[in-house]
């Protein structure tokens, strides 16, 4: 199979409230697959039901040729150890230093004598420029430098898919563009494919091989970032040159501002 994941037309509500539709989505074996779209358009939820968190209504997810919620509890657990999941805040331990920070899923998910695990972690810190590092706590270290820590961890079992949420959130423009260039390294380096959720563009379509847009729970476009970048689709551009008016919404969909200050116009 040459996608290693494959969403097939995948419904999902949190209880009543429909969050995505119909959504088909492909990603193929050694890609970086950018997801992207506005705040609340559903990419953290499509990362949870990848990961098996979440189950859908209707419809599958498909990881390495088997069916996500077909998979008994040992299946499931199999399969997330071989996914690395960055999420949006994902913490450091700040009692732990960075080598044990990295060490940490090492040591719980498997039985490798500690020598192993020295040498491991050594390595991962390496491949992000932080050796030398390993033994300061995270609060001893920048805001850039914590999130290379993230990823050395979430790739410490080089895992198969690496999933990340908002990796670029709160970072300087230099850190950004050295997460970005590492995130396109690690992947390329493990042979593994990467889904990176995210709302920024340009780091983003810098190491995408493809994109999906989603809005309201649905893909409204896909392609290459040059694709995207010359698409005259109004959710598109208004995403990617980041005009605030377009067709997506400022406010959050209800009752008008007249309608709640009592001045009678329209709902
Ligand atoms: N546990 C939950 N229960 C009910 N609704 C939820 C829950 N988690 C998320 N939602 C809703 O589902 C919608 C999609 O959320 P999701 O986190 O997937 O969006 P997102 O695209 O990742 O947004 P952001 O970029 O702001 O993180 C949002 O409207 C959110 O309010």
């Amino acid at each position: 199979m040459p996608n290693l994941v494959e969403i097939r037309n995948l419904h999902f509500a949190y209880g009543e409230r429909p969050i995505l539709s119909e959504l088909t989505m492909d990603f193929p074996r050694g890609k970086v697959i950018a997801v992207m779209g506005g705040s609340g358009s559903g990419k953290t939820t499509v990362l949870r039901l990848i990961g098996g968190q979440l189950l859908p209504q209707a419809g599958n997810v498909v990881v390495d040729g088997q069916v996500v919620s077909e998979m008994d509890t040992k299946a499931l657990y199999r399969m997330r150890r071989k996914m690395g999941m960055l999420f949006q805040h994902g913490a450091l331990f700040t009692d732990m230093s960075v080598f044990d920070n990295v060490a940490f899923p090492l040591r719980e998910h498997t039985d490798l004598p500690e020598q192993l695990i020295h040498d491991l972690v050594l390595m991962k810190l390496q491949a992000v420029g932080l050796r030398n590092a390993a033994q300061l706590k995270p609060a001893e270290i920048s805001g850039g430098m914590a999130r290379r820590v993230a990823l050395a961890r979430a790739i410490a079992l080089d895992p198969q898919l690496i999933m990340y949420d908002e990796p670029f959130a709160g970072l300087d423009p230099i850190s950004m563009g050295m997460t970005a260039n590492l995130i396109r390294k690690l992947n390329d380096a493990l042979g593994s494919t990467t889904i990176l959720v995210s709302h920024d563009v340009h780091e983003s379509f810098l190491i995408a091989d493809y994109v999906y847009f989603l809005s309201n729970g649905k893909v409204v476009a896909q392609g290459t970032p040059a694709e995207m970048m010359a698409s005259t689709d109004p959710y598109v551009k208004q995403f990617v040159h980041a005009e605030p008016d377009g067709p997506v919404p400022f406010h959050y969909p209800g009752k008008s501002l007249a309608a709640d200050l009592g001045l009678g116009e329209g709902k």
